[in-house]
């Protein structure tokens, strides 16, 4: 069991979260865990959305960077910690940092979320979501990262609704696709497991996808029913809606074979619809 990932209900107090995340992960360790990812958010969901400037980070450094990365080599664990909040220079904004850390507690990559959910919530009850008033749009760069489990592509959450960030992805060679989130439960039951399954069958990939749950001090509530999704589209392990760990082995071989038997995504023919810089 080499893949987790991690369920949270994070609330406005980055110690307590912290702290939530430390047992998590010990917990997938102890299972056999070798690479887990947290989260959109994982560090903090305050009442209000302009609450994460003031737990912002510089890039590399702060309480969450810091603790992260003594996990990772304390646990012997790779970890990809959903978003962290980066301060932007010269702005009250962040960029949601979606960190790769390796065992030995470097962070080898970074992928800042690229879309952005400025959503009124359709038959919310008026739940509505202004992400840029406080979140910076990341470079319209795809972020790949080999590691022990195969090569990885990041991605954040309201990212899963544009396909063609992920044909990048694949075109880049990714064979796990990571969607940490922090779901609407309206949006969630329509759509969450139907849009991680189309992502993993679409590009033949596995789909990490550790979402927050419960009732968070802003008073919204998050879907949960985090997944690992096989490449032939089956949900292989799913949480509900409690905090926990979903755990599932990547089998190589299998994925192997079934791009070579089913060769869908040698069959491409058309361009991804992003800048051709990418
Ligand atoms: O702020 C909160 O309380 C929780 N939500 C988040 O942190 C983020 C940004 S607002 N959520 C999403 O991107 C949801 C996407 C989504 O639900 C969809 O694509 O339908």
């Amino acid at each position: 069991m080499s893949l987790a990932a991690i369920q949270m209900t994070s609330v406005d107090d980055v110690g307590a979260n912290l702290d939530m995340a430390a047992a998590l992960l010990r917990d997938a360790t102890a299972q056999g865990a070798r690479f887990a990812v947290l989260p959109e958010n994982f560090a903090f969901m305050g009442r209000r959305d302009r609450d994460k400037l003031a737990i912002a980070e510089v890039d590399g450094h702060g309480p969450i960077q810091d603790r992260l990365a003594a996990l990772a080599r304390e646990l012997d664990l790779w970890i990809i910690a959903g978003t962290v909040p980066i301060r932007v220079d010269g702005e009250e904004r962040v960029w949601a940092a979606c960190c790769v850390y390796d065992s030995d507690g470097v962070r080898v990559a970074r992928y800042d979320k690229i879309h952005l959910y400025d959503i009124d919530v359709p038959n919310g009850g008026g739940e509505r979501y202004r992400e840029s008033a406080s979140i910076a749009p990341g470079a319209l760069q795809p972020v790949v990262v080999d590691t022990p489990v195969g090569r990885v592509g990041l991605s954040v959450c309201y990212d899963v609704r544009f396909p063609e960030l992920y044909r990048a992805l694949v075109a880049d060679g990714a064979e796990i696709l990571i969607v940490p989130a922090a779901f609407t439960v309206k949006t969630g039951e329509a759509h969450w497991d139907l849009l991680l399954r189309a992502r993993a069958v679409e590009n033949l990939c596995y789909v990490i996808a550790p979402g927050q749950c419960g009732v968070h001090p802003s008073g919204r509530g998050t879907y949960g029913h985090s997944a690992i999704v096989e490449p032939w589209g089956r949900i292989v392990s799913q949480a509900g809606t409690e905090p926990g760990v979903v755990l599932a082995d990547r089998d190589a071989s299998h994925q192997a074979e079934l791009r070579q038997g089913f060769p869908a995504l040698a069959h491409r023919r058309l361009q991804t619809a992003y800048p051709p810089s990418i």
